[in-house]
């Protein structure tokens, strides 16, 4: 591990080295659960150029630690997006936006409350709903009246169809991979020991570190060693690692998860960690709309719905789910991986026969 602890807060600011990263200032957002979040802003990438007729423009949804940066030069999904790539960029206007409760510029925990302090404790429970929410504030602000597609997994895929079912007029097509259309006792009892954790640490303070010196990054670490553990197969970390030790005596596998948690604590702020799993736990897609079968009855978009063989956090059944409940799928599609969960982010020969079936 290296040897200088994360700051505070790994939470991105406007002006910090932005790249190619731009940010929009969206206004008040109204929240599905009541209340109204302030002054949000929305920090996303593009590639490519829309056209005149408006309609080539794809939404990319990130999961749960990823980020606006999804595309060509070291993105999450580079390898899938770019010229002559199966989202090709010569072609498709691609927008990947950070998620509302990240840490990469859009708003969320660290970022200032209209008084000027961090939200901290402050920045209100929000749910899938309303980060979908503030993507259409996007999609609004750039032009684009409805997507040709978005494209999601995991936690983008909750997003992906969370459009397809509360907007369904904004959007042509989905792609939903390793995702549900409710987060499963499982997934919340897994979630559980990696909140109690961030809220374990000493410098957690009830959420509110972010102005001092150093933040919860021990509680986020060990908070990515389960997840990171339940994102991989079993079978995977046997053949990889087995019994093998590292030169300080840890096994292999503790050094394979002592690294993503020192990654992990890194670029990430615990705050935004807590928000967004609270909101993967409250994602219900069928809640106040007659159930789960009902709301994917009203999806009119074109599906293609996927999952991985060997993911023991969002298991096939999940996804088989969607594919019987959408109209617009045709069955359901399984990506062979010994990555489990992660397999959504691994796989790119697979994700691009998909994505081609769906974009044609
Ligand atoms: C889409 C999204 O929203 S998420 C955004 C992308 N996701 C992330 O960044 C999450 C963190 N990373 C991951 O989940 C995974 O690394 C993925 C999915 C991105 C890639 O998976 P893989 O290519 O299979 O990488 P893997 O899990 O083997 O990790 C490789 C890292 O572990 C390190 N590593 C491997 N074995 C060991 C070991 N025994 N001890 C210490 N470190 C080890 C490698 O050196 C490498 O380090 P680096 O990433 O700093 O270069
Ligand atoms: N590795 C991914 C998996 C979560 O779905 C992430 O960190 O976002």
């Amino acid at each position: 591990m290296s040897a200088a602890p994360p700051p505070a807060t790994a939470a991105w600011r406007e002006g910090d080295s932005p790249g190619r990263r731009r940010f929009r200032a969206l206004g008040a957002l109204d929240l599905a659960a009541g209340g109204v979040l302030p002054d949000v802003t929305v920090a996303y990438e593009t590639w490519g150029a829309l056209n005149p007729g408006r309609d080539n423009a794809i939404l990319v949804e990130h999961a749960l630690t990823g980020d606006a940066h999804a595309g060509p030069d070291g993105g999450w999904w580079d390898g899938l997006i770019g010229p002559g790539r199966a989202v090709d960029t010569d072609r498709w206007f691609v927008v990947c936006a950070n998620v509302l409760g990240g840490c990469q510029g859009t708003t969320g925990p660290a970022s200032p409350a209209p008084d000027g302090a961090p939200w901290g404790s402050r920045f209100p429970r929000v749910g899938i709903r309303d980060q979908v929410a503030v993507e259409a504030l996007l999609a609004d602000a750039l032009g684009i009246p409805v997507w040709a597609a978005v494209l999601g997994g995991s936690m983008g895929g909750m997003r992906a169809l969370e459009w397809a079912v509360g907007l369904p007029s904004r959007v042509s097509a989905v792609l939903l991979l390793a995702c549900p259309a409710a987060a499963s006792t499982d997934q919340i009892a897994w979630a559980a020991p990696q909140l109690a954790a961030i809220r374990a640490d000493p410098m957690w303070n009830g959420g509110d570190y972010h102005g001092a010196e150093t933040g919860p990054h021990v509680g986020l670490g060990v908070a990515r060693r389960i997840a990171h553990t339940t994102y991989r197969s079993g079978a995977e970390l046997q053949e990889r690692f087995g019994r093998a030790r590292a030169a300080d005596g840890r096994f292999a596998v503790e050094s394979y998860l002592d690294h993503h948690a020192d990654k992990l604590s890194r670029r990430f702020d615990a705050g935004s960690y807590v928000v967004l799993t609270e909101a993967m736990n409250d994602h219900d897609v069928g809640e106040g709309r007659g159930g789960v079968a009902a709301a994917l009855s009203s999806v009119t978009a074109r599906a293609v719905v996927a999952g991985v063989d060997s993911d023991r956090l969002y298991p096939l059944a999940q996804q088989e789910e969607l594919a019987a409940g959408i109209a617009g799928a045709d069955g359901l599609r399984v990506i062979t991986s010994s990555s489990g969960h992660d397999g959504f982010l691994t796989e790119i020969p697979q994700l691009a026969g998909l994505v081609k079936e769906l974009l044609g």
